[in-house]
């Protein structure tokens, strides 16, 4: 366990309710009192204007009610403000920190004839070349294309552990920012000044390119109709007062308005998204658009990776099986020999094996050794010494090699890959030149807990297909132990391609995590593409998140984020219209009353007098926001359900709740406005 070692950086350690946060938040409620800002909101824009409205009123025709009208809207108004600045404070407070990290970097580049020169980070051009050596900070995001270094990328990724970054393969991606801890690496830039990934970090946290999600926009155009509505229905009010020869002042009439429309979502609306955004930066992850987060939350199939994600993903060597008479140590030092430059777990843990078991130890390796790296197309990886050609890999890629040569595959073979692979352990067959070896056999352990995982994400109606490269029977021998709904083994980067686009033909949102170029396609297909930050620049490119952690599972979490944001939109869009609703009842009859003194049975509150009925309602309504901010912020508490149950729960909580509320919230404001004896 490494646990205390993380700090982390881009999720900060500031809490949701910091001070400076707080301070900076309230201040920035007045700011945004700048009409240009208050109209991009029209539920609060109309509250704004009817602010308006009371003081010009309350000037004209001074009265103790309409300037507390007055104050208590202009509240209102700014309680909306300090909602969002709430929400984009921590944002803010880490773009800051990131901006200190994006210090004035000088690079190395590299100019054609090998010298060196130094130059300022930001006048990098795609395609420089730069050389960074230990304690250089790196001036761009780029590729190693030589070299191996190790790299803190703290700075970015709060973990404070190294990580190996290197040339070729899926590990070379480097990002601005980081620093380079030991060796040497040349790097190609491949960002464009300005736009590096610190550079879109900062503006992301910031929330400076934050522009309304389709669903946003559709809520937004079903508020905007509620506030439209209450507008002649209140103008009628005022009919009908004339009629019963009572008439309602300007002022009335505003306050009710603003308490009939939907001005509770409508203040706390772009808090709930830009929070969401926040708890995914606070999970490490950096959703490019908020499109992306929506669209996690509704997401109906995951496509997850066996190795990594499912199981451990130290696939380990655990048995040595000659075939064919090969005894197994001769198959132990032949594997060996083909895994001496294989970097990958699986290549490792057969050098371990064969010392652990055979005590096998000495350095084959020599000039002549010419080695073959593994890749997920040819399943196969191993080594060529001179005439002497020796591949492991999967069954059917080497069998298919034997074959392609001409050689013979002894039906053994078939018997002990099946044998390994119906356990749930991967076999990797062994050739040398024609002549099949043997079978080394690779344990995979299933992560205790991911089964109850997958449980919870079926109970929420989201299917999960296991994707793998490995043979058919170890992937279902895998797949019933871990519990996915479904798998799909062999499968190269086009089939997992295939599999989104026929998955989202339904209709249905597909989501999956990648690294590697060769995942790029279908990261880019997917409806949330979750790149990996140790991954590929390209993977990163075709993703719409990167996670900086680069954990496999995170896709779970991300899908619990995006979720918990639409059912938190949800919760409060039906508290809110509850709570108009209610509201209309607990107050038009107390502002008829003098006039119709039969309406006496339905003004069930009893409150003090039509005046205080309108000011507890202001007041309440005003309120109401300051006790639901936490609540956006946080999101609602969050359990596995399907959506379908979810929907009823909340519509039950928060619908009736929202009915229940301003009765008991209006009435107490009467009694302190009654007690106090301001009326
Ligand atoms: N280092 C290696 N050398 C030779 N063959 C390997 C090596 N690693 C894996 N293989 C073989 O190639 C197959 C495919 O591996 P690949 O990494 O594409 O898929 P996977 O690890 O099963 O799934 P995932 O996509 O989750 O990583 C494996 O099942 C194994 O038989
Ligand atoms: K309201
Ligand atoms: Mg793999």
């Amino acid at each position: 366990m490494t646990a205390g070692v993380r700090t982390k950086g881009v999720a900060g350690s500031k809490s949701l309710f910091d001070r400076d946060i707080f301070t900076a938040a309230i201040k920035s409620s007045f700011v945004k009192l700048d009409p240009r800002v208050q109209v991009r909101n029209p539920v609060m824009f109309v509250v704004y204007l009817g602010t308006i409205v009371t003081l010009i009123a309350s000037i004209i025709h001074t009265s103790l009610f309409s300037w507390i009208v007055t104050v208590v809207l202009a509240f209102t108004v700014l309680f909306a403000n300090f909602a969002e600045a709430m929400a984009e404070g921590r944002g803010k407070a880490q773009a800051d920190t990131l901006r200190k990290t994006r210090t004035e970097t000088e690079a190395r580049r590299l100019t054609p004839d090998g010298s060196e020169e130094v130059v300022p980070a930001n006048q990098l051009q795609t395609g420089d070349l730069v050389v960074c050596e230990a304690s250089d900070i790196i001036p761009s995001d780029g590729e190693i294309v030589e070299g191996v270094a190790s790299v803190d990328e703290s700075a970015i990724t709060g973990e404070s552990a190294p990580v190996i970054r290197e040339a070729g393969g899926d590990r070379s991606s480097v990002t601005g920012g980081t620093q380079v801890l030991s060796d040497r690496i040349v790097i190609k830039i491949t960002a464009t000044p300005g736009n590096s990934f610190l550079d879109r970090m900062i503006s992301l946290v910031e929330g400076a390119d934050r522009q309304k999600t389709p669903n946003e926009i559709a809520l937004s155009i079903l508020l905007i109709a509620l506030t439209v509505i209450f507008v002649p229905v209140v103008v009628s009010l005022e009919y009908f007062a004339h009629f019963a020869h009572t008439g309602i002042a300007i002022v009335t009439l505003v306050a009710l308005l603003v308490c009939l429309i939907p001005t509770t979502i409508g203040a706390l609306l772009s808090a709930i998204g830009i929070a969401g955004m926040d708890r995914m930066v606070q999970k490490n992850v950096l959703a490019m658009s908020g499109r992306a987060v929506e669209a996690a939350g509704d997401v109906s199939t995951l496509l997850l990776d066996k190795t990594g994600t499912i199981t451990f993903g130290n696939r380990m060597a655990s048995r040595f099986v000659g075939v064919g008479g090969t005894p197994s140590d001769e198959l132990a030092r032949v594997a060996r020999l083909a895994s001496l430059a294989d970097e990958t777990p699986e290549g490792r843990s057969i050098v371990v094996l064969a010392k652990n078991e055979y005590g096998i130890r000495d350095n084959e390796a020599t000039t002549d050794y010419e080695f073959v790296p593994f890749s997920a197309t040819t399943r196969m990886s191993g080594v060529n010494i001179n005439d002497v050609q020796i591949r492991k890999g999967a069954t059917e890629a080497v069998k298919r090699w034997v074959l392609d040569q001409g050689g013979e595959v002894p039906s053994e073979v078939d018997d002990i890959t099946k044998e390994i692979a119906n356990a749930g352990s991967t076999p990797l067959v062994v050739a040398q030149n024609k002549k099949v070896l043997g079978v080394v056999e690779l344990k995979d352990v299933v992560k205790p807990g991911i089964k109850e995982r997958f449980a919870e994400l079926r109970k929420m109606g989201i299917r999960t297909v296991m994707i793998t490269g490995d043979n058919p029977l170890t992937a279902a021998a895998i797949a019933s132990e871990a519990g996915v709904d479904d798998y799909l083994a062999e499968a190269t980067p086009e089939r997992k391609l295939e599999l989104i686009k026929e998955e989202q033909e339904g209709g249905k949102l597909v989501a999956m995590t990648g690294d590697g170029t060769n995942d790029a396609p279908a990261l880019a297909q997917a409806d949330v593409g979750v790149a990996m930050n140790s991954g590929t620049v390209a993977a990163k490119e075709a993703g719409n998140m990167v996670d900086l952690d680069s954990s496999p599972t995170k896709l779970i979490e991300i899908v619990e984020v995006g979720k918990q944001l639409l059912i938190t939109r949800g919760a409060l869009t039906t508290f809110s219209i509850a709570n108009d609703l209610a509201k209309y009842f607990a107050i038009i009859p107390a502002l008829f009353l003098a006039a119709y003194p039969q309406l006496k049975v339905l003004n069930i509150m009893h409150l003090h007098s039509p005046i205080t009925a309108i000011l507890s309602a202001v007041i309440f309504n005003a309120l109401i926001i300051i006790v639901l901010i936490p609540l956006a912020l946080r999101g609602v508490k969050f359990r596995p359900a399907a959506a379908g149950e979810i929907i009823r729960r909340n519509v039950f909580i928060y619908g009736v709740g929202g009915v229940i509320l301003p009765f008991i919230g209006i009435k107490l404001i009467d009694i302190i406005l009654t007690v106090t004896r301001l009326y």
